[in-house]
């Protein structure tokens, strides 16, 4: 019953508005050999913990946690757009298992998924169906949040069930570390904006691209040092990846007013670390491996990936 974990940063930005060559050269080696790791491991379940940015999710029905058993890439900014591979039972059942932890999870028979999870499977597998792959959404922009410790169980409740399945399994975990793009808030939102939050799914192709524009220009004035975004935090950053390397539980003392407020609130988006360490955690004692971390500014994100297996695990091939 083996289990790797890949986690990594997303942003749509890449492609749009790059760093320095040397920093994106970087960030593809990274990519690559994450990649690699993963094709050599050949899993036989993907899991698959990522946010959503108003583009699946909307406060009609915003649930703190959704597993998806069916689920289709909605294709925003450079992402893959198409049918994720879902085994529709195993879902349910996962979900099921899940419930019974005690742990408060809805199951989604349309998940429409966005960058923040297309992305890191296409970095990662190569495509969206490459492999079996569950899509679990973690609520990382829309208050209010559940707790981080409350993503670290449902991690693990997820990670009890996987270790039972006798499957080859990968979790990812796909997210920015300290970050706040331009994403809007219904707090203070005016009615039109109120509307888009609550209902906007499948926007025209005009409303798309003026938002996708929006976030372009912002990050432009981020990088340049205008604007009034909330500034990357490095320090926070790798506290909190020193963290999840060996002192997972540690998190839990994190609240989400402090997150905000250090991090950014796009920073929440860590709880789909969390939730992925959590479920390697599951099966036991764990190393992992920061694999990149650097501040970028173009791409609005403090950026990392890291990887990890059981501590017990000898080698990241193939297993029987
Ligand atoms: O959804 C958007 O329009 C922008 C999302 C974004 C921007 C920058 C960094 C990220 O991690 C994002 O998800
Ligand atoms: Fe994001």
């Amino acid at each position: 019953m083996p289990i790797r974990l890949e986690c990594l940063s997303h942003t749509p930005l890449q492609g749009y508005f790059d760093p320095a060559q040397e920093v994106r050269m970087e960030v593809e080696r990274v990519q690559a050999a994450a990649r690699e790791r993963v094709l050599a491991y050949d899993p036989e379940l993907v899991v698959v913990f990522a946010p959503d940015h108003y583009n699946g999710f909307f406060y009609d029905v915003m649930p703190p946690f959704c597993i998806g058993a069916a689920a289709n890439s909605i294709g925003d900014y450079k992402s893959l757009a198409g049918p994720l591979a879902v085994p529709g039972a195993l879902s349910r059942e996962l979900a099921a298992s899940v419930l019974a932890a005690d742990i408060d999870v809805a199951l989604s028979y349309r998940m429409q998924v966005d960058h923040g999870c297309a992305q890191a499977l296409e970095v990662l597998t190569g495509g969206l169906d490459r492999f079996p792959v569950i899509p679990v959404f973690i609520n990382s922009v829309a208050p209010p949040l559940a707790t981080l410790r409350r993503s670290r169980l449902l991690g693990e409740a997820i990670g009890r069930f996987l270790s039972c399945t006798g499957k080859r399994v990968l979790v990812i975990g796909s997210g920015g570390m300290s970050h706040e793009p331009p994403v809007p808030e219904l707090a203070s939102a005016d009615a039109e904006v109120a509307e888009r939050l609550i209902d906007g799914r499948n926007p025209t192709p005009e409303a798309r691209n003026a938002r996708q524009a929006r976030t372009i220009a912002a990050a432009k004035a981020f990088a340049a040092g205008t604007g009034n975004m909330h500034p990357l935090n490095p320090e926070w950053d790798r506290a909190l990846l020193e963290r999840l390397a060996c002192e997972l539980p540690a998190v839990d003392g994190m609240t989400n007013e402090a997150i905000t407020r250090d991090g950014g609130k796009s920073a929440h988006e860590i709880r789909t670390w969390v939730a992925a360490f959590g479920a390697l955690s599951a099966y036991g004692p764990y190393r992992a491996s920061l694999d990149f971390y650097r501040p970028i500014p173009e791409w609005i994100a403090g950026f990392g990936a890291m990887h990890a297996a059981p501590a017990a695990a000898a080698s990241t091939k193939k297993e029987h």
